[in-house]
């Protein structure tokens, strides 16, 4: 067991608005210092993923190869890890580029799709753990399945609902790997393991885009990227500002598509009044 690199003592944001200066604080940083996002990423999210990053003004590479790594990944600014299409082809990458990651301190982002769904998978997602991930951002069934495997908690979780047995996951997750830990849904939360945020933007039509959930993760890794000291701080504050622009775009939106299309300008477009009318970030404990 080992405590998050976010120290406790630490001054956090409390108020809504300190959280939407914040988040503001941060997107700006990145549109500055567009940092390098080396992605490796599931083969139906890479259009998305870069996507974002671009509209944030930060910099992309779909570097994959094993061949490539051990040159590439030391000079990024932060790793991006998901295992959506992973095959034993791509695992062997994945695992050195994390290596990578932490030999040279570089913050680096997991997302465990479908962490659960095979016995290959989800070994793969909790040898990932060991290597220490900076954030780990899933969905409710992602984080639980995967803090059952990696912290035996086995609670009975048909008598639970889901967003509260998910926060006690995602609390235990956290704890046991040191990683700050997000669960995406109608409300999403963040922890290191002691302390919880709500991030409560976002529209439900969100879901029925594919990738969403990889491209805020993706996100994440950018935002934590100009702030690494601050991954708790940083992981809350790019989740609100996803939604936000979910939420900005949905304006204007027909129906999954033309959402699609208004995420990215609105993303591109994003400005402090925006941040600060729309942020709903708050403690919750
Ligand atoms: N009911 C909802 N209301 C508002 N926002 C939502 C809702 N459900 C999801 N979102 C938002 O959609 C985005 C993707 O989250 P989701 O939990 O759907 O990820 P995911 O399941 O990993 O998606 P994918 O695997 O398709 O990438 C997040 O920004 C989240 O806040
Ligand atoms: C649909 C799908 N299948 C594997 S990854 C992915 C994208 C959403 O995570
Ligand atoms: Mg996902």
């Amino acid at each position: 067991m080992e405590s998050s690199s976010h120290s406790s003592k630490e001054e956090i944001a409390k108020t809504e608005e300190e959280w939407s200066k914040k988040a503001w604080e941060i997107l700006s940083k990145v549109r500055e210092n567009s940092p390098l996002i080396q992605c490796i990423t599931n083969l139906v999210s890479m259009d998305l993923v870069a996507n974002t990053l671009l509209a944030v003004g930060a910099s992309p590479a779909m570097i994959i190869s094993s061949q490539e790594i051990p040159d590439f990944t030391p000079q990024v600014n932060a790793l991006y890890v998901n295992v959506g299409t992973l095959s034993s082809s791509l695992l062997p990458a994945i695992n050195s580029a994390a290596q990578i990651a932490g030999k040279f301190r570089i913050p680096w982002v997991f997302d465990p799709v479908a962490a659960g769904s095979s016995g290959f998978r989800l070994r793969a997602c909790l040898d990932l753990l060991l290597l220490k991930p900076t954030v780990v951002r899933g969905n409710g069934s992602e984080i639980i399945a995967l803090s059952r495997a990696s912290c035996g908690t086995t609670k009975g979780a048909d008598s639970l609902h889901e967003s509260k047995d998910a926060l006690e996951a995602a609390k235990s997750l956290a704890q046991a790997t040191g990683a700050v830990v997000a669960v995406t849904g109608a409300v999403d939360i963040v922890t290191d393991g002691k302390q919880v945020i709500g991030a409560h933007n976002g529209v439900q039509m969100m879901q029925k885009i594919t990738a969403t959930g990889c491209s805020v993760t993706a996100l994440i890794a950018a935002f934590v990227a100009v702030d690494p000291s601050h991954p708790f701080e940083a992981t809350a504050a790019a989740l609100s500002v996803f939604g936000i622009a979910g939420e900005l775009g949905m304006q204007a939106a027909k129906g999954p598509g033309s959402l699609r299309v208004n995420l990215i300008d609105s993303l591109y477009g994003l400005d402090q009044a925006s941040i600060h009318h729309h942020a709903k970030i708050s403690l919750l404990s």
